[in-house]
């Protein structure tokens, strides 16, 4: 039998309301942040990264639940730069880098590959893109992640979005996927689910304790699941965001 893998209660969805005129006002630069045009960032070597301020979205939630698919209409309506964890490191293994052959071996066991190596990808991509606002797909996948995330960028998330999927539901899609993928087949997923279960529920947990998590039910079509993604990322609910500071 086929259980659900969370037991978190429901967790905050609104936003604190604020008139996108007003905040405007205020936050010229981030107006434009909320066409689904990229926003122009102005590159300068000199400027460190935290201090362009990055709006970060983590992306979380059990193998198939739609992270990709949801970041994928996140970025055409609102115009994110995505950033796939699990897919910086494939392209890590094709490229033949350095430990690439454990890599590929801890991904084939459902494993998590070291903090060091995910949080380099992901820093390059960050510092390297023009667009300020992110969507980081599928990391943090454990608590060290997290923490090795926070030491060496220096930053957290301004929201954490969780996607929340029945086992049996994920395992039918992660089995129907057909990407080719050596990690998508039944024994590795029994083993991502039970990481996942062990190691990612204590992240999203933090998360849920800090205010700062959003809990999305991903059982339904791809647009009936985006509809609920949609409010959290529209222009007021952004906007207070930079209000809190
Ligand atoms: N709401 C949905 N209903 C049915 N299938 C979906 C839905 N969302 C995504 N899929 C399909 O499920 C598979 C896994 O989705 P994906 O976005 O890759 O999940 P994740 O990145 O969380 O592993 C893909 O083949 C995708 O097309
Ligand atoms: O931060 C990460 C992200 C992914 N992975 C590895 O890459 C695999 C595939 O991750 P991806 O996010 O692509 O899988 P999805 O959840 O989308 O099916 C995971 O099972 C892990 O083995 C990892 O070690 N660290
Ligand atoms: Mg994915």
């Amino acid at each position: 039998m086929w259980r659900r893998v969370t037991s978190l209660s429901p967790v905050i969805s609104t936003s604190k309301s604020t008139s996108f005129d007003q905040a405007a006002s205020g936050f010229k630069i981030w107006r434009s942040s909320f066409s689904t045009e990229t926003p122009t960032m102005v590159k300068d070597a000199t400027t460190s990264f935290k201090e362009r301020n990055p709006f970060i979205t983590f992306v979380l939630g059990g193998p198939g639940s739609g992270k990709g698919t949801q970041c994928q209409k996140i970025v055409e309506t609102f115009g994110f730069k995505h950033l796939s964890a699990g897919e910086l490191l494939r392209r890590e293994i094709e490229s033949n880098s350095e430990n690439w052959s454990q890599m590929l071996n801890t991904i084939k066991e459902g494993r998590i590959v070291p903090s060091e190596v995910t949080v380099r990808l992901i820093q390059q991509e960050m510092e390297s893109s023009d667009n300020n606002k992110f969507l980081i797909d599928g990391f943090p996948r454990t608590e060290e992640n997290r923490i090795a995330f926070e030491q060496l960028i220096g930053l957290e998330p301004n929201v954490v979005l969780f996607f929340d999927c029945s086992e049996e539901e994920m395992v039918k899609r992660v089995l129907n996927r057909n990407q080719g993928r050596v990690d998508d087949n039944i024994d590795t997923v029994k083993k991502r689910l039970k990481v996942f279960e062990i190691l990612n529920l204590p992240v999203i947990d933090y998360y849920s304790k800090r205010g700062k998590l959003r809990k999305i039910d991903a059982v339904g079509t791809e647009d009936e699941i985006f509809e609920k993604v949609r409010p959290i990322f529209s222009a007021c609910g952004m906007m207070s965001h930079y209000f809190a500071f």
